[in-house]
């Protein structure tokens, strides 16, 4: 089995403020005011080619942030991340231009992945018939819903053809029927032995999809292993949680950021 990622140690910090007062303070006094936010919490894992990984974790767990770190589109603080193939990343507002029309961003990121003007002549009609957008893909994009910004997103992201994946809750805004076509093009892409993470909150897409799960909590790595043995697991914490009163959740959600901090 041939490493596809490897993340080690990585960290992402944040800091954190108040006020723009308390912002201003620490340019001036650096380390006055302010605190450090783990936002990643020193995090190891491995993917091989192939692995098809979901990461779970309540809100705010820090599931966005180390997929865009894998992604390439925000830099740990610390540690490394050590990938084999290009990557894609596929979130419901990450990497188009608003201003632009549907079809401009076509063109504009097929430009930005590389592609030659022929190619994306030969790959724009196949983008745009599988992005379902119709005329819609002639408006700007600050005109479209969230739902047909991940069509169009994931409709590009998949014509690049990308040895490793990463989908970010994208397939949670659009139609069942959009999200069903997808799931296939992501079961080609898994025969195919690309390596994909995916981020959902759905966690029965999870269960169907992904052979591995990350299960983050609090910005660190709680659980890495086989989907059935990590769901089963977190599906019991999630019922857990589920029964607490709003005041316990709250207290559950204070005392992992407390122990963030730093
Ligand atoms: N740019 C930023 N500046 C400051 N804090 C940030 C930034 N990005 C994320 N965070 C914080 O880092 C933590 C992790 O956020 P992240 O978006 O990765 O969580 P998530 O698990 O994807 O959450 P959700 O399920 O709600 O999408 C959150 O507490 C968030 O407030």
């Amino acid at each position: 089995m041939k490493e596809a990622v490897v993340v080690k140690n990585v960290s992402k910090k944040y800091r954190m403020y108040r006020s723009k007062k308390e912002q201003l303070k620490d340019l001036l006094l650096p380390g006055k005011a302010g605190k450090n936010f783990n936002a990643v919490d020193d995090v190891s894992l491995t993917a091989y080619e192939g692995d098809v990984i979901g990461l779970v974790g309540i809100n705010g767990s820090g599931k966005s942030t180390l997929s865009n770190m894998i992604g390439g589109i925000v830099p740990p603080t610390t540690g490394e991340i050590i990938k084999q193939g290009n990557t894609h990343v596929i979130a419901i507002n990450a990497g188009l231009n608003n201003e632009l029309t549907g079809m401009e961003n076509i063109e504009f990121k097929c430009l930005l992945m590389g592609f030659s003007k022929e190619k994306i002549r030969r790959l724009t009609p196949e983008i745009v018939a599988f992005s379902e957008l119709g005329d819609f893909i002639y408006q700007p994009v600050k005109k479209y819903s969230s739902g047909m910004k991940s069509k169009l997103g994931f409709a590009i992201s998949v014509s690049a053809d990308p040895d490793i994946l990463v989908i970010d809750e994208a397939l949670s805004v659009g139609d069942q029927t959009f999200t069903n076509k997808s799931l296939d093009r992501m079961n080609e892409f898994k025969d195919k032995g690309k390596t994909i993470f995916f981020v959902s909150h759905n966690l029965g897409q999870v269960k169907k999809f992904c052979q591995k799960v990350a299960w983050l909590e609090g910005g660190k790595l709680k659980k890495y292993g086989p989907t059935q043995e990590i769901m089963k697991e977190y599906e019991e914490f999630i019922d857990q949680y589920k029964k607490l009163s709003k005041k316990e959740q709250e207290a559950f959600r204070q005392e992992t950021a407390k122990r963030r901090e730093g």
